[in-house]
Protein backbone atom coordinates (compact mmCIF):
# COMPACT_ATOMS: atom_id res chain seq x y z
CA UNK A 1 0.00 0.00 0.00
CA UNK A 2 1.26 2.98 -1.05
CA UNK A 3 1.61 6.30 1.26
CA UNK A 4 1.99 10.01 1.36
CA UNK A 5 1.49 12.99 2.95
CA UNK A 6 -2.30 13.74 1.31
CA UNK A 7 -3.13 9.68 2.34
CA UNK A 8 -3.26 7.79 5.65
CA UNK A 9 0.02 7.40 6.96
CA UNK A 10 -0.52 4.56 8.95
CA UNK A 11 -0.95 2.28 7.93
CA UNK A 12 -29.65 7.39 11.20
CA UNK A 13 -32.24 6.50 14.09
CA UNK A 14 -33.73 6.00 16.49
CA UNK A 15 -35.20 7.98 19.66
CA UNK A 16 -37.40 4.40 18.66
CA UNK A 17 -35.01 1.77 17.49
CA UNK A 18 -34.55 1.29 14.01
CA UNK A 19 -33.99 -2.41 13.21
CA UNK A 20 -32.10 -1.71 10.57
CA UNK A 21 -29.39 -0.16 12.86
CA UNK A 22 -29.24 -3.15 14.98
CA UNK A 23 -25.95 -4.80 14.32
CA UNK A 24 -26.69 -8.32 15.70
CA UNK A 25 -29.62 -9.44 15.09
CA UNK A 26 -29.46 -13.33 14.58
CA UNK A 27 -28.00 -16.80 12.23
CA UNK A 28 -25.86 -16.35 8.80
CA UNK A 29 -24.77 -19.71 7.37
CA UNK A 30 -22.03 -17.94 5.76
CA UNK A 31 -18.82 -20.17 4.89
CA UNK A 32 -15.48 -18.92 5.82
CA UNK A 33 -14.23 -19.43 2.19
CA UNK A 34 -11.82 -16.29 1.80
CA UNK A 35 -11.99 -15.24 -1.60
CA UNK A 36 -8.29 -13.86 -2.68
CA UNK A 37 -6.64 -10.94 -2.98
CA UNK A 38 -7.91 -7.56 -5.56
CA UNK A 39 -7.85 -8.08 -9.10
CA UNK A 40 -8.38 -6.06 -12.02
CA UNK A 41 -11.62 -4.97 -10.80
CA UNK A 42 -9.70 -2.12 -8.99
CA UNK A 43 -6.43 -0.53 -10.17
CA UNK A 44 -4.74 -0.73 -6.57
CA UNK A 45 -1.84 -2.29 -5.89
CA UNK A 46 -2.99 -4.46 -2.38
CA UNK A 47 -2.42 -7.58 -1.62
CA UNK A 48 -4.52 -7.90 2.10
CA UNK A 49 -7.47 -11.05 1.50
CA UNK A 50 -10.94 -9.80 -0.30
CA UNK A 51 -13.63 -9.43 2.16
CA UNK A 52 -16.19 -8.40 0.20
CA UNK A 53 -16.45 -8.96 -3.67
CA UNK A 54 -19.33 -7.04 -5.70
CA UNK A 55 -19.75 -8.08 -9.16
CA UNK A 56 -22.05 -6.52 -11.73
CA UNK A 57 -24.39 -5.02 -9.12
CA UNK A 58 -26.95 -3.01 -10.38
CA UNK A 59 -29.59 -1.03 -7.97
CA UNK A 60 -32.91 0.19 -8.87
CA UNK A 61 -35.65 2.19 -6.69
CA UNK A 62 -39.06 1.50 -9.31
CA UNK A 63 -38.01 2.43 -12.52
CA UNK A 64 -35.18 4.52 -11.15
CA UNK A 65 -31.29 2.78 -11.77
CA UNK A 66 -29.11 4.68 -9.42
CA UNK A 67 -26.14 1.77 -9.30
CA UNK A 68 -24.97 0.31 -12.60
CA UNK A 69 -22.68 -2.32 -13.40
CA UNK A 70 -20.66 -1.95 -9.94
CA UNK A 71 -17.62 -4.29 -9.74
CA UNK A 72 -15.25 -4.07 -7.20
CA UNK A 73 -13.30 -5.81 -4.22
CA UNK A 74 -12.59 -4.78 -0.36
CA UNK A 75 -9.58 -5.83 1.22
CA UNK A 76 -9.53 -6.62 4.69
CA UNK A 77 -8.45 -4.62 7.66
CA UNK A 78 -8.59 -1.58 5.81
CA UNK A 79 -10.44 2.03 5.30
CA UNK A 80 -12.70 1.79 1.72
CA UNK A 81 -13.63 5.42 0.97
CA UNK A 82 -16.33 5.86 -1.09
CA UNK A 83 -16.87 9.34 -2.36
CA UNK A 84 -18.69 11.12 -5.45
CA UNK A 85 -21.56 13.88 -5.76
CA UNK A 86 -25.05 13.62 -4.05
CA UNK A 87 -27.13 11.11 -5.24
CA UNK A 88 -23.88 9.34 -7.11
CA UNK A 89 -24.88 5.85 -5.62
CA UNK A 90 -22.44 5.31 -2.84
CA UNK A 91 -24.81 5.06 0.73
CA UNK A 92 -27.10 2.29 -2.17
CA UNK A 93 -24.30 0.70 -2.71
CA UNK A 94 -22.79 0.21 1.27
CA UNK A 95 -26.85 -1.08 1.92
CA UNK A 96 -25.81 -3.55 -0.73
CA UNK A 97 -23.28 -4.90 1.35
CA UNK A 98 -25.64 -5.43 4.64
CA UNK A 99 -28.82 -5.83 2.83
CA UNK A 100 -30.48 -2.57 4.26
CA UNK A 101 -31.76 -1.88 0.59
CA UNK A 102 -33.86 -4.97 1.14
CA UNK A 103 -36.02 -2.94 3.58
CA UNK A 104 -36.71 -0.16 1.08
CA UNK A 105 -40.04 -1.52 -0.83
CA UNK A 106 -39.02 0.32 -4.35
CA UNK A 107 -35.13 -1.51 -3.92
CA UNK A 108 -34.34 -3.84 -6.51
CA UNK A 109 -30.59 -5.66 -6.52
CA UNK A 110 -29.41 -7.20 -9.17
CA UNK A 111 -25.59 -9.21 -9.35
CA UNK A 112 -23.90 -10.84 -6.98
CA UNK A 113 -22.15 -9.53 -3.60
CA UNK A 114 -19.67 -12.20 -1.67
CA UNK A 115 -19.00 -11.80 1.89
CA UNK A 116 -16.13 -14.21 2.51
CA UNK A 117 -16.60 -16.12 -0.46
CA UNK A 118 -20.76 -16.40 0.47
CA UNK A 119 -23.07 -14.70 -2.00
CA UNK A 120 -25.07 -12.87 0.21
CA UNK A 121 -28.15 -12.42 -1.98
CA UNK A 122 -28.47 -16.75 -1.64
CA UNK A 123 -31.63 -17.78 -0.36
CA UNK A 124 -30.30 -19.56 2.44
CA UNK A 125 -28.39 -16.28 3.73
CA UNK A 126 -30.93 -14.66 6.85
CA UNK A 127 -30.29 -10.97 6.36
CA UNK A 128 -30.03 -10.21 10.36
CA UNK A 129 -27.78 -12.67 10.39
CA UNK A 130 -25.62 -10.93 7.63
CA UNK A 131 -26.10 -7.55 9.44
CA UNK A 132 -24.50 -8.89 12.59
CA UNK A 133 -21.40 -9.43 10.71
CA UNK A 134 -21.51 -6.21 8.63
CA UNK A 135 -22.01 -3.75 11.54
CA UNK A 136 -23.39 -0.15 10.40
CA UNK A 137 -23.01 3.36 11.55
CA UNK A 138 -24.87 6.15 10.59
CA UNK A 139 -24.49 9.90 9.53
CA UNK A 140 -26.26 11.33 12.64
CA UNK A 141 -25.60 9.86 16.17
CA UNK A 142 -28.67 7.64 17.39
CA UNK A 143 -27.92 5.56 20.54
CA UNK A 144 -31.17 4.39 22.28
CA UNK A 145 -32.44 5.73 24.76
CA UNK A 146 -31.11 3.59 27.41
CA UNK A 147 -28.10 3.76 29.76
CA UNK A 148 -24.07 3.95 28.40
CA UNK A 149 -23.87 0.18 29.40
CA UNK A 150 -27.22 -1.00 27.52
CA UNK A 151 -26.54 0.59 24.34
CA UNK A 152 -23.61 -0.99 24.19
CA UNK A 153 -24.57 -4.92 25.18
CA UNK A 154 -27.79 -4.23 23.61
CA UNK A 155 -27.22 -6.44 20.41
CA UNK A 156 -25.47 -8.71 22.66
CA UNK A 157 -28.81 -9.22 24.78
CA UNK A 158 -31.20 -9.72 21.74
CA UNK A 159 -28.75 -12.53 20.57
CA UNK A 160 -28.67 -14.24 23.64
CA UNK A 161 -24.93 -14.35 23.73
CA UNK A 162 -23.40 -15.78 26.63
CA UNK A 163 -19.96 -13.67 27.95
CA UNK A 164 -18.59 -11.28 30.88
CA UNK A 165 -20.54 -8.03 29.67
CA UNK A 166 -18.89 -5.99 31.81
CA UNK A 167 -15.50 -6.94 30.09
CA UNK A 168 -17.03 -6.42 26.75
CA UNK A 169 -18.52 -3.02 27.39
CA UNK A 170 -15.56 -1.99 28.73
CA UNK A 171 -13.30 -3.14 25.63
CA UNK A 172 -15.92 -1.87 22.95
CA UNK A 173 -15.58 1.62 24.65
CA UNK A 174 -12.14 1.61 24.69
CA UNK A 175 -11.94 0.84 21.05
CA UNK A 176 -14.43 3.59 20.46
CA UNK A 177 -12.21 5.72 22.27
CA UNK A 178 -14.80 6.72 24.85
CA UNK A 179 -13.95 4.86 28.13
CA UNK A 180 -12.31 7.17 29.80
CA UNK A 181 -14.72 9.73 29.37
CA UNK A 182 -17.69 7.58 30.30
CA UNK A 183 -16.77 4.94 32.76
CA UNK A 184 -17.77 6.66 35.50
CA UNK A 185 -21.64 7.33 33.99
CA UNK A 186 -22.28 3.83 32.33
CA UNK A 187 -25.80 3.80 33.85
CA UNK A 188 -26.42 6.98 32.81
CA UNK A 189 -28.66 7.76 29.33
CA UNK A 190 -26.26 7.55 26.48
CA UNK A 191 -28.83 10.20 24.96
CA UNK A 192 -26.84 12.57 27.44
CA UNK A 193 -23.80 12.57 26.04
CA UNK A 194 -22.01 15.28 23.40
CA UNK A 195 -22.82 14.24 19.45
CA UNK A 196 -19.34 13.07 18.95
CA UNK A 197 -19.62 10.60 22.34
CA UNK A 198 -22.67 9.59 20.87
CA UNK A 199 -21.16 8.76 17.86
CA UNK A 200 -18.20 6.98 19.12
CA UNK A 201 -21.09 5.38 21.91
CA UNK A 202 -23.08 4.24 18.16
CA UNK A 203 -19.33 2.65 17.46
CA UNK A 204 -19.10 1.16 20.50
CA UNK A 205 -22.19 -0.51 20.07
CA UNK A 206 -21.46 -1.46 16.20
CA UNK A 207 -18.44 -3.33 17.31
CA UNK A 208 -19.96 -5.18 20.38
CA UNK A 209 -20.49 -8.08 18.85
CA UNK A 210 -17.33 -8.06 16.69
CA UNK A 211 -18.42 -7.34 12.92
CA UNK A 212 -16.32 -8.50 10.14
CA UNK A 213 -17.34 -5.19 8.39
CA UNK A 214 -18.08 -1.86 9.96
CA UNK A 215 -20.11 0.52 7.10
CA UNK A 216 -20.06 4.17 7.70
CA UNK A 217 -22.27 6.60 6.10
CA UNK A 218 -21.05 10.14 6.65
CA UNK A 219 -20.25 9.41 10.19
CA UNK A 220 -18.84 12.38 11.15
CA UNK A 221 -20.44 14.90 9.17
CA UNK A 222 -22.75 16.06 12.15
CA UNK A 223 -20.48 16.31 14.76
CA UNK A 224 -17.89 19.92 14.94
CA UNK A 225 -14.41 19.90 13.69
CA UNK A 226 -12.75 18.83 17.32
CA UNK A 227 -15.28 15.29 17.41
CA UNK A 228 -14.68 15.03 13.40
CA UNK A 229 -10.84 14.40 14.12
CA UNK A 230 -11.10 12.29 17.34
CA UNK A 231 -14.10 9.93 15.20
CA UNK A 232 -10.93 9.92 11.81
CA UNK A 233 -8.70 9.00 14.33
CA UNK A 234 -10.49 6.55 15.56
CA UNK A 235 -11.31 4.79 12.21
CA UNK A 236 -7.69 4.60 11.46
CA UNK A 237 -7.44 2.45 14.91
CA UNK A 238 -10.74 0.37 14.03
CA UNK A 239 -9.05 -0.70 10.61
CA UNK A 240 -6.30 -2.53 12.35
CA UNK A 241 -9.23 -4.89 13.65
CA UNK A 242 -11.56 -4.57 11.12
CA UNK A 243 -12.70 -3.61 7.15
CA UNK A 244 -14.06 -0.17 7.33
CA UNK A 245 -15.97 0.77 4.57
CA UNK A 246 -16.93 5.08 4.66
CA UNK A 247 -19.11 7.07 2.37
CA UNK A 248 -17.64 10.94 3.01
CA UNK A 249 -18.22 13.73 0.80
CA UNK A 250 -15.17 15.37 2.27
CA UNK A 251 -12.81 14.51 0.23
CA UNK A 252 -9.57 15.74 2.66
CA UNK A 253 -11.29 13.15 5.21
CA UNK A 254 -11.51 10.42 2.33
CA UNK A 255 -7.52 11.46 1.33
CA UNK A 256 -6.53 11.69 5.10
CA UNK A 257 -8.22 8.13 6.74
CA UNK A 258 -8.84 5.79 3.54
CA UNK A 259 -6.50 3.19 1.87
CA UNK A 260 -8.09 3.07 -0.74
CA UNK A 261 -10.82 5.12 -2.55
CA UNK A 262 -13.98 4.11 -4.74
CA UNK A 263 -15.12 7.21 -6.98
CA UNK A 264 -18.57 7.28 -8.00
CA UNK A 265 -19.67 9.69 -10.82
CA UNK A 266 -23.69 10.58 -11.34
CA UNK A 267 -25.41 7.45 -13.09
CA UNK A 268 -24.33 5.39 -10.13
CA UNK A 269 -20.89 4.03 -12.30
CA UNK A 270 -17.80 3.49 -10.56
CA UNK A 271 -15.39 5.47 -11.98
CA UNK A 272 -11.92 4.48 -10.53
CA UNK A 273 -11.06 2.55 -7.91
CA UNK A 274 -7.71 2.90 -6.37
CA UNK A 275 -5.29 3.53 -4.01
CA UNK A 276 -6.52 6.70 -2.18
CA UNK A 277 -2.92 8.19 -3.31
CA UNK A 278 -3.12 7.24 -6.82
CA UNK A 279 -6.43 8.52 -6.70
CA UNK A 280 -5.87 12.16 -5.37
CA UNK A 281 -2.86 12.21 -6.98
CA UNK A 282 -2.89 10.67 -10.25
CA UNK A 283 -5.97 9.72 -11.15
CA UNK A 284 -6.41 7.48 -14.67
CA UNK A 285 -9.92 9.51 -15.49
CA UNK A 286 -10.11 12.85 -16.16
CA UNK A 287 -13.64 12.82 -15.12
CA UNK A 288 -12.27 11.82 -11.08
CA UNK A 289 -9.84 14.56 -11.60
CA UNK A 290 -12.20 16.97 -12.54
CA UNK A 291 -14.53 16.19 -9.42
CA UNK A 292 -11.10 15.65 -7.28
CA UNK A 293 -10.24 19.24 -8.22
CA UNK A 294 -13.62 20.44 -7.69
CA UNK A 295 -14.46 21.17 -11.65
CA UNK A 296 -17.57 19.81 -10.59
CA UNK A 297 -19.61 17.76 -8.60
N1 LIG B 1 -35.21 5.05 -0.54
C1 LIG B 1 -35.11 5.51 -1.80
N2 LIG B 1 -36.19 5.53 -2.62
C2 LIG B 1 -36.11 5.99 -3.89
N3 LIG B 1 -34.96 6.49 -4.43
C3 LIG B 1 -33.86 6.49 -3.66
C4 LIG B 1 -33.88 6.01 -2.32
N4 LIG B 1 -32.62 6.14 -1.80
C5 LIG B 1 -31.87 6.68 -2.78
N5 LIG B 1 -32.60 6.89 -3.89
C6 LIG B 1 -32.12 7.48 -5.15
O1 LIG B 1 -31.02 6.71 -5.60
C7 LIG B 1 -29.97 7.55 -6.09
C8 LIG B 1 -28.71 7.30 -5.27
O2 LIG B 1 -28.94 7.74 -3.94
P1 LIG B 1 -27.88 7.51 -2.79
O3 LIG B 1 -28.45 8.05 -1.53
O4 LIG B 1 -27.41 6.12 -2.82
O5 LIG B 1 -26.68 8.43 -3.32
P2 LIG B 1 -25.49 9.08 -2.52
O6 LIG B 1 -24.37 9.14 -3.46
O7 LIG B 1 -25.26 8.33 -1.26
O8 LIG B 1 -26.04 10.53 -2.21
P3 LIG B 1 -25.69 11.53 -1.00
O9 LIG B 1 -24.25 11.77 -1.15
O10 LIG B 1 -26.52 12.74 -1.29
O11 LIG B 1 -26.06 10.85 0.28
C9 LIG B 1 -30.50 8.97 -5.99
O12 LIG B 1 -31.07 9.33 -7.23
C10 LIG B 1 -31.57 8.88 -4.93
O13 LIG B 1 -32.60 9.85 -5.14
Amino acid sequence: MSQNSTSKQNRNEPAERDESADPTADGMNIQTDVSGSVDASSGGSWTRDTVVRAEHIDVWYDDDQALSDITMEIPEQSVTAMVGPSGCGKSTFLRCINRMNDLIDSARVEGDLYLRGKNVYDDDVDPVALRRRVGMVFQKPNPFPKSIRDNVTYGLKIQDKEGDYDAIVEESLKRAALWDEVKDQLDESGLELSGGQQQRLCIARAIAPDPEVLLMDEPASALDPVATSQIEDLIEELAEDYTVVIVTHNMQQAARISDQTAVFLTGGELVEFDDTQKIFENPESQRVEDYITGKFG
